[in-house]
């Protein structure tokens, strides 16, 4: 039976001062459940408050990207070795918004997946397809090559201990989101794409998250599907009271 992985990826939002009293706000209500896992991935100057803040708690912290070398000539960047030397647990790699805006590929994807495992990180990958590949019936396909080029080279151990997040590119932020059946059928479709890399006892094993507009109202639905195993969220992950109830929702 896997368990439910809640994870809040905060995007470029908050200051120091509200990363800490979100921590404040949560910390002690975040029940130690064998059926959920919370996770904060946040922006890089709260890292080491929220590490501090979450000690003892069932709360992980990650990341939301970082570079795949461990150190360099890479200005502006931030390694793995950074991250882990923090208490850093998760890293969230190729989100869509990176591979739109900041030339994230498939490439690069699969080479920082390699980088978190090497330095006893989680990965999250995202995959998801735009809305003009979804009306061109090309979701499964354009999913399938993502699945498989983020994970190539991988052992069987750290494919079943990956976390992929579907999220389709047109329910990010939009308050649009994926019929809880049309999420399912791609995450199976992911998962049937893992039982061809691996086995199917390793693709059984893998976290699958859905994510785009995911909040309170919705998240049961989406949770109760036989291939969603947790949310990955944006906007309903800022304020500490949604991000309980998400949380509490993957208890159940
Ligand atoms: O990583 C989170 C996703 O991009 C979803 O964002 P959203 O919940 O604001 O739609």
């Amino acid at each position: 039976m896997r368990k439910n992985v809640i994870a809040a990826n905060w995007k470029m939002n908050k200051v120091l001062s509200e990363a800490n009293q979100f921590a404040d706000a949560v910390v002690d209500k975040v029940p130690a459940d064998d059926n959920v896992e919370a996770i904060v991935c946040a922006p890089f100057p709260f890292l080491p408050a929220l590490v501090e803040k979450t000690k003892g708690s069932p709360i992980k912290i990650g990341a939301q990207n970082m570079h795949f070398e461990e150190n360099g000539a890479f200005t502006g960047e931030v390694s793995p070795v950074m991250l882990r030397d923090l208490g850093v647990t998760h890293v969230v790699i190729g989100h869509s918004e990176r591979r739109a805006y900041f030339a994230e590929t498939d490439e690069t994807v699969n080479k920082k997946t390699h980088a978190a495992f090497n330095h006893v990180l989680t990965p999250i990958i995202c995959v998801g397809e735009t809305l003009e590949q979804r009306e061109a019936n090309e979701t499964k396909d354009h999913i399938e090559n993502q699945v498989r080029k983020a994970l190539e080279g991988l052992t069987d151990e750290q494919t079943a201990s990956v976390i992929i997040a579907y999220e389709p590119i047109w329910a990010i932020g939009t308050g649009k989101t994926a019929s809880s059946e049309d999420a399912n059928e791609v995450c199976t479709h992911i998962r049937s794409v893992l039982k061809e890399i691996t086995s199917e006892d390793v693709a059984e094993k893998v976290i699958i998250q859905y994510g785009g507009s995911v909040k309170p109202a919705n998240v049961d639905e989406l949770l109760a599907q036989s291939d969603i195993d947790g949310a990955l969220v944006g906007g309903a992950s800022l304020e500490a009271e949604s991000f309980f109830k998400l949380v509490e929702a993957g208890t159940k």
